[in-house]
């Protein structure tokens, strides 16, 4: 136990103030011993109860939610403004502590974090002193706290359950990839094919719970070259057991650690360090590494996830007991920055795992990266405490630590010099910007590292099967509707390229009947993790039903949300590798999927030329020429889907499009009206909206169109918007008739595959006609 952990007396002098303060509130003297004792408990472990606010929190800019909590005191001393809660209750190890407005640590974001909660507007550190309170008077006090008050009481005693110590924030975002697991429990698999990579029977015994028989490719490939010691750059293609790759190593190294009394040091350091470009994903690699070190073991190793968005005092206390430490680089720097030793500590990790490597050292990131890559490696001060610095020396483990690297993609030309192929040459330094700088920024502790290359001929998972979708770009929302209708049953996710499109699909859908939840970097860290949640519990029970999430590119690295049958790239994505990315959320494991794009005539061709990259690099890697790559050219098919089903679905979806453009019109006007009356006050000027809106409405130009369908669909009226939503309700319960049956469409029940069923029996022309194919739109 550390020595914070212990109840200490107070000091005299405090404890006369809080006797005489007890005193004064409840009026009395001594109080009769009978009295249920109540306890200092520390503000993030109180029982709080969330109260339960409308579902479409993350329009409420600024405001994280409410909580309150009964049955607590709360202590003020006057002489140090110390505030303490005093409750019967017993304390709540696990309670949610988040982070107001979300700040961007995402490869997508841009910025900080926002304030966090730290206690009722004096400085309320609560010594770990006060830990033992006399019985005082019983004083419900309701606390309701909102994101902007949010400010974490700063010196929290350390938590003492190192294996529950995960904070509530953690175990919330843990929380929504519990379902990242949700395979019925496995029975013990038998683990013989394990063997020959000489694991440790602890791991055996865990690889054998999860129910993983046999060792991925990269897994048998990367593992014994990582438990050899060697730095590691691996590549294999999406959904292909990665994360287990560099886990087990550090999960061997763990265990042999343990073993050894040399480790047990009154200051902890971790282990390893994992970086990742997104904050789902980092709380995935938590997920995957608990998975794994909780399966069959007693004494795992404690894991610490920093990401921005959630309570980052608690994240520090966790630190402060982790053997892994996983982070985003805009979190995990503000903590290092933060002083309190991180660097020091992190100095002593044996592995440094940069995850999604291409995506974190190339872009977004790069600064903070190599501030911590910079951090990690700095010389010690020279006029640091001789006594110290021996005692560094001493305590420390000797050898540099292990650097791995993995992806699915790596630049091409980087691929060929990583596989020792590249022209010899000082170039690397020429580009600052680049991977490959920042590689050798990575400080590898050999000359060579290992590229471990898995599948060169392939970047794309073999059980994906691609296809495209030609339409007019007024015609995406209709296609994708139609798209949806013709996936019932099926987990779907929709990529875009910016957030407005998600805000906008996402009710779109949902007024269609559909079940999509939003995905993007300007959502409140725990509705990002609560859409997570409900995408991958909707398909959980037996019966399967339809799931649809709607993201930005934040969803498109890592994520590993199971049975995902459908990717759709509503946008086409910026770049070759995005697109692997994109498309690697499905077809994972060995399982099969379909990514589908959706594009206008005018970038057909463009699309064309992307996938064929994506193949011809494959192949490029593989040795072969670029122009017998290109001669080879992967040609990806045109799907189709029959128009007379898509014109008969036009008119409920135009009618959704206006409801949807409606709220958000509304919504905006909302946004901007408030924020014109607030420079007006501030500027001491008068502020007439109306006016303001005719001298606006007066300029014509680029977006004018838009304004003034803006503007209309602004002042539809409360009657308008539910006559509206009354046609659409008539619509979505209406036949469409498809022409080829009596059958008929509905939102919820366009069962495709009765009405080619009946088509077949009919001895109508049969299925080709329908749909192109049908399984997969003649993907199968
Ligand atoms: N040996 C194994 N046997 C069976 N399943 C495995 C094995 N190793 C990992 N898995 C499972 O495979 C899935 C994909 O693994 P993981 O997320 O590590 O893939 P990845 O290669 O990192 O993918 P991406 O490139 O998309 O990040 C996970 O659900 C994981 O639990």
């Amino acid at each position: 136990m550390a020595a914070q952990d212990k109840k200490r007396p107070l000091p005299a002098k405090v404890a006369a103030m809080r006797s005489r303060k007890r005193q004064k509130l409840e009026g009395v003297g001594d109080r009769p011993a009978a009295r249920p004792a109540k306890t200092s408990v520390r503000s993030d472990a109180l029982a709080w109860k969330d109260v339960s606010l409308p579902d479409r929190l993350e329009d409420y800019e600024g405001f994280f939610g409410l909580e309150e909590v009964d049955g607590v005191e709360v202590m003020k001393d006057d002489s140090t403004g110390q505030v303490s809660f005093l409750s019967s209750k017993p304390a709540q190890p696990t309670e949610v502590q988040v982070g107001g407005v979300d700040g961007g640590d995402d490869a997508e974001d841009a910025g900080s974090d926002g304030e966090e909660w730290s206690g009722f507007g004096d400085a309320t550190e609560i010594p770990s002193e006060a830990a033992v309170v006399a019985p005082s008077k019983k004083a419900s006090t309701e606390l309701v706290k909102s994101a902007k008050q949010r400010k974490q009481t700063k010196a929290d005693e350390p938590s003492k359950q190192k294996k529950s110590s995960k904070s509530a924030s953690t175990a919330d975002a843990t929380a929504a990839f519990e379902t990242l697991t949700e395979e019925p429990t496995v029975k013990e698999s038998d683990v013989s094919a394990w063997r020959d990579l000489k694991l440790s029977p602890d791991t055996l015994s865990s690889l054998s719970k999860l129910g993983f028989a046999n060792p991925s490719p990269i897994q048998r490939s990367a593992i014994p070259e990582i438990l050899a010691g060697h730095d590691v750059i691996g590549k294999a293609s999406t959904g292909s057991g990665k994360t287990l790759a560099f886990g087990i190593p550090i999960l061997e190294r763990f265990l042999e650690l343990r073993s050894t009394p040399q480790r047990s040091k009154s200051v902890k350091a971790p282990l390893a360090l994992l970086l990742s470009p997104t904050r789902e994903l980092a709380h995935q690699l938590d997920k995957h590494l608990t998975a794994l070190c909780s399966s069959g073991l007693n004494d795992g190793p404690s894991i610490a996830t920093l990401t921005g968005g959630l309570s980052m005092q608690k994240q520090e206390r966790l630190l402060k007991y982790a053997d892994i430490v996983v982070g985003t680089p805009g979190r995990l720097w503000e903590v290092m920055s933060a002083g309190q030793g991180t660097i020091k500590a992190l100095k002593e990790i044996q592995f440094l795992v940069v995850d999604e490597a291409d995506r974190l050292l190339s872009e977004g990131h790069f600064k903070e990266v190599e501030e911590i890559l910079n951090a990690l490696d700095r010389e010690e001060d020279a006029d640091a405490d001789d006594a110290q610095v021996e005692e560094d020396q001493a305590s420390h483990t000797g050898h540099a630590r292990q650097t791995l690297v993995f992806s699915a993609t790596f630049d091409r030309g980087l691929q060929r010099k990583l596989a020792g192929k590249g022209k010899p040459g000082g170039e690397l330094l020429s580009n600052k910007d680049s991977m490959e700088y920042l590689l050798t920024k990575l400080n590898f502790r050999e000359d060579k590292p290992k590229f471990v290359d898995v599948n060169p001929v392939n970047q794309l998972a073999t059980g994906l099967k691609e296809g495209l979708i030609e339409c007019t770009g007024p015609e995406k929302d209709l296609y994708l509707y139609a798209l949806l209708l013709l996936h019932r049953n099926t987990r779907a996710l929709v990529f875009t390229n910016s957030i407005d499109a998600v805000r906008r699909i996402t009710p779109l859908l949902q007024n269609l009947d559909l079940p999509a939840v939003a995905l993007h970097s300007g959502m409140m860290q725990k509705a990002r993790l609560r859409s997570i949640e409900r995408f991958t519990q909707a398909t959980k029970s037996d019966k399967p039903s339809s799931s649809i999430l709607v993201a930005t590119d934040v969803a498109a690295r890592g994520l590993d949300i199971p049975n995902v049958q459908l990717v759709i790239h509503y946008h086409l994505p910026r770049a070759a590798d995005t697109y692997v990315h994109r498309s690697g959320r499905t077809a994972r494991a060995g399982q099969q999927g379909s990514s589908i794009l959706v594009c206008g005539p005018e970038e057909v061709a463009g699309v064309r030329r992307l996938v064929a990259k994506v193949h011809a690099q494959s192949a490029v890697a593989h040795e072969q020429s670029a122009s017998e790559a290109a001669k080879q050219g992967y040609y990806i098919r045109t799907l189709d889907i029959d128009r007379r089903i898509v014109s008969r679905l036009k008119p409920r979806t135009v009618l959704a499009k206006k409801l949807a453009d409606t709220v958000i019109a509304k919504e905006k006007a909302h946004k901007a009206d408030d924020f014109f009356r607030s420079a007006a006050e501030e500027l001491g000027v008068e502020y007439d909206s109306e006016e303001f809106e005719k001298t606006d409405n007066g300029r014509r130009g680029r977006g004018s169109k838009r304004k003034a369908n803006e503007r209309e669909a602004r002042e539809l009226t409360k009657a308008d918007v539910g006559a509206l939503r009354a046609e659409l309700r008539g619509l979505l319960a209406q036949r469409v008739n498809v022409g080829v049956s009596e059958r008929y469409l509905t939102s919820g029940g366009v069962d495709v595959e009765e009405l080619l069923r009946q088509k077949e029996e009919g001895g109508d022309k049969g299925r080709g006609e329908f749909l192109g194919k049908v399984e997969g739109l003649g993907m199968e």
